[in-house]
């Protein structure tokens, strides 16, 4: 008893100051946002719309237009809505188009002197308004509208696009718009008598702009059915609607389109569109859940086919975030330039070594850029704490056209991680100018910044290299932004300067040359730290971070070779530390590759004409006999040869190109004859001292067939023929 008193009670819409009416069930289903329109979710995949202008009688001013429109084109693409019920908020229904509104249409449409200008500002307004209206027929998902007490001129229109109408009984409608002086143009003419299925009854609703009431609404079959008062008649809405929303989402849906269609169409027209739409649909899974339910005398399924839960984002090249595609100009929801999935890390101080942060488990880690919060700004310029972009931001005061643009955005570069299994956040972290991120393994990439160590234990080397494509973008707009220089910002350049030219160039080499070679993975990237003016700057501090990179454990250091342990650091962008280290020790950074500290050897690789006997290429493979030939382009700029001698060899293999067939092999793979297109020494040899050569020359013509091939071993032949030669 007291659980029905409860649910009853629960059902019971519930009003909030926003004018939005809670119901039972509450959804985390992302609704979109209007000014003259409150949407909520009160049942599943049922969305509630209701007009929201109740101290102006739920008018139509410029905003509800355009806002309708938008509202229902962005619910018919959303496959979380599969119903919707439109309301009005207060007195009324709608008292129709805002006359304030429309006294302020006409002042602009006179602005204009010329007819044909003036007419076509009308034009457009005309479409923007009938967009509003006939955005609720475009919509796939089925429309219920629930009118009450008032509902006059631009609310017909609107009741005439919905699917179902439902009313109270003190409802009352009128067709007013011959009473305001103008003909209606919105929809009513076109719709109201295929509603009502009477068209002289129509005329004389439209001609007289009469009031009919809720009884008379109903007996003309304007609405399906009159409710006591509003409550009852949106709850009663929602049932309908909720019903509609567990049946499969296919059959609906084309459904409302063929009934759209085939409204203003002959029927033969009608049934050409069913049977075309159909042959596909009829293949649809839904159809034999469905039919199977019906035959068993079951519930429907709970859940169909079509009922998809992925979000479908679209990029905005501006700002490189991601928005919903269902709220394009309203919903930012995500604004990460890469997601993957990874085990994050942090370094245990104690050990040296790396513990799986927050007691482990998978994470979804993304690298991704938000605007920094204009009051925070200011205080931010000077704090040279963190990495953020707004290069446009220095535009100078008095443009050329007399107006300053107003400053742009400023946005700053974050990585951060929830795992999955709790959605716990477990990293969070802002690129900021000490920032160096280490590639140690194709799938464990570490970073610094801030003075924090974290590290990505990733599922896949692909979703590593996606996330170092991620870090790198978000190094090089920060290095766009910045010019190069920390923290300074420089002036706004629509032109990109010569020297971004060149990093664009060698940022997209860089690309092409990481996607062909799969073994150049160990890589350390840096932010410039030029104008650093705390300790970081200074070369202990550089120390301290090599020492710290050369002290993981997983795979050692990551250093460029050890003639110059100062330039370890590999440039990044043209203006990387690395770069300038190397430059300060006199030897330019033209090493393309790293190699492992003392505690990992490695062999140094033959390059074909390499003159100096200090010279040699890195990570190659030991068997000079391999009858595969690198491609001899691929190491054309050895580095010098390191100091120490090797102690013991490292079991790291890079991946080759063989010249002969242009395959990518392993070293370990490259067994003699590996490659049956690579000249077989010991068989040209043996052939040379055989004569065997020799003899096929003479034989080829009287043993080759008619294509020219000829048989390798006379004697099997199985019968003689005039062209086969005797043994
Ligand atoms: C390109 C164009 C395409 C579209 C064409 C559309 C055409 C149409 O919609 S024609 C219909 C236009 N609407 C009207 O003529 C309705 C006029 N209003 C009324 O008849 C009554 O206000 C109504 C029956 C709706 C409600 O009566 P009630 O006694 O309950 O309230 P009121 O005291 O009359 O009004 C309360 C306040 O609301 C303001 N208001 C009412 N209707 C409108 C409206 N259409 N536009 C702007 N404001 C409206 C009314 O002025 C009152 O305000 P206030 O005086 O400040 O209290």
């Amino acid at each position: 008893m007291m659980s029905s008193v409860l649910k009853a009670l629960s059902q019971q819409p519930r009003k909030i100051a926003t004018g939005v009416y809670l119901r039972a069930y509450s959804s985390n289903t992302e609704v979109p946002t209007f000014e003259t329109l409150a949407v909520s979710v009160p049942k599943p995949n049922v969305f509630h719309v209701e007009l929201n202008r109740p101290k102006k009688m739920n008018s139509f001013n410029y905003n509800m237009w355009i806002e309708l429109q938008k509202c229902f084109c962005s619910l018919s693409d959303n496959p979380e809505c599969r119903v919707v019920v439109i309301s009005g908020q207060g007195k009324h229904f709608t008292a129709g188009i805002d006359l304030h509104s429309m006294v302020e249409l006409s002042q602009k449409a006179n602005e204009f002197e010329d007819v044909a200008r003036k007419s076509n500002f009308m034009y457009k307004i005309i479409g923007l308004y009938q967009d509003g209206i006939t955005s609720l027929e475009r919509c796939v998902k089925p429309v219920l509208a629930v009118s009450h007490s008032a509902c006059v001129g631009a609310g017909v229109d609107l009741l005439t696009a919905a699917d179902i109408r439902y009313c109270t009984q003190d409802s009352w409608f009128q067709v007013k718009e011959v009473d305001i002086g103008l003909a209606a143009d919105v929809g009513t003419l076109q719709r109201l008598p295929k509603v009502i299925g009477n068209t002289s009854l129509a005329r004389e609703l439209c001609f007289t702009a009469r009031k009919f009431d809720s009884t008379e609404a109903k007996d003309m079959g304007f609405v399906s059915q009159v409710l006591a008062d509003r409550d009852s008649a949106i709850n009663h809405a929602l049932t309908v609607a909720e019903d509609i929303a567990k049946k499969s989402p296919v059959a609906v849906q084309t459904t409302k389109k063929c009934l759209v269609y085939s409204q203003s169409r002959p029927s033969e027209e009608g049934l050409e569109h069913i049977r075309l739409i159909n042959q596909v649909m009829l293949q649809s899974e839904d159809l034999s859940k469905a039919a199977m339910a019906q035959a068993m005398k079951s519930d429907p399924p709970e859940t169909w086919l079509v009922r998809v839960r992925a979000q479908v984002m679209c990029r905005d090249e501006a700002t490189m975030g991601l928005y919903s595609s269902n709220y394009p100009d309203f919903r930012p929801l995500r604004t990460w330039l890469v997601r993957v999935r990874a085990q994050v890390m942090c370094r245990d101080e104690a050990t040296g070594g790396w513990l799986a942060l927050g007691g482990g488990g998978l994470a979804n880690v993304c690298v991704g850029k938000r605007k920094v919060d204009r009051a925070a700004q200011g205080a931010q310029d000077g704090d040279e704490a963190s990495a953020s972009t707004s290069a446009p931001a220095q535009l100078p005061r008095h443009s050329p056209d007399g107006f300053a643009p107003p400053p742009r955005d400023k946005y700053e570069y974050f990585i951060h991680g929830v795992r999955i299994s709790d959605e716990t956040e477990v990293l969070s972290c802002t690129i900021k100018k000490d920032f160096q991120y280490n590639k140690v393994m194709p799938t464990f990439h570490h970073w610094v910044t801030d003075d924090k160590r974290y590290g990505l234990t990733f599922q896949t080397a692909a979703d590593a290299r996606a996330f170092d494509r991620g870090v790198r973008t978000a190094i090089e707009e920060l290095l766009q932004g910045l010019g190069g220089t920390w923290p300074c910002l420089h002036a706004y350049k629509v032109d990109k300067p010569e020297e971004q030219k060149e990093r664009d160039k060698e940022r997209e080499k860089e690309r092409e040359r990481e996607e062909d070679e799969e073994g150049n993975i160990f890589e350390c990237l840096n932010l410039p730290s030029e104008s650093r003016s705390s300790s970081e700057g200074s070369s202990a501090a550089r120390e301290r971070r090599l020492e710290d990179i050369n002290q993981t454990p997983i795979l050692s250091a990551i250093t460029l070779p050890r003639h110059s342990p100062r330039s370890s650091l590999k440039r990044y962008g043209g203006s990387g530390e690395g770069e300038r280290m190397g430059a300060e020790d006199g030897s330019s950074d033209h090493c393309a590759y790293v190699q492992l500290s003392a505690h990992h050897e490695y062999t140094y690789p033959q390059v074909p004409g390499s003159g100096s006997p200090n010279t040699k290429p890195p990570l190659m493979r030991k068997d000079s006999g391999s009858m595969k030939k690198r491609a001899v382009t691929a190491f054309s700029d050895p580095p010098p040869l390191p100091d120490k001698k090797p102690i013991r060899t490292e079991q790291f293999q890079a991946r080759l190109k063989c010249r002969h067939c242009h395959e990518w092999y392993l070293e370990s793979a490259n067994r003699p004859g590996a490659c049956e297109f690579s000249p077989d020494r010991c068989r040209s040899c043996v052939d040379t001292v055989t004569c065997i050569k020799c003899a096929q020359c003479l034989l080829y013509h009287c043993m080759s067939d008619s294509e020219g091939d000829y048989n390798q071993r006379p004697c099997a032949c199985d019968e003689v023929t005039h062209n086969c030669a005797k043994r």
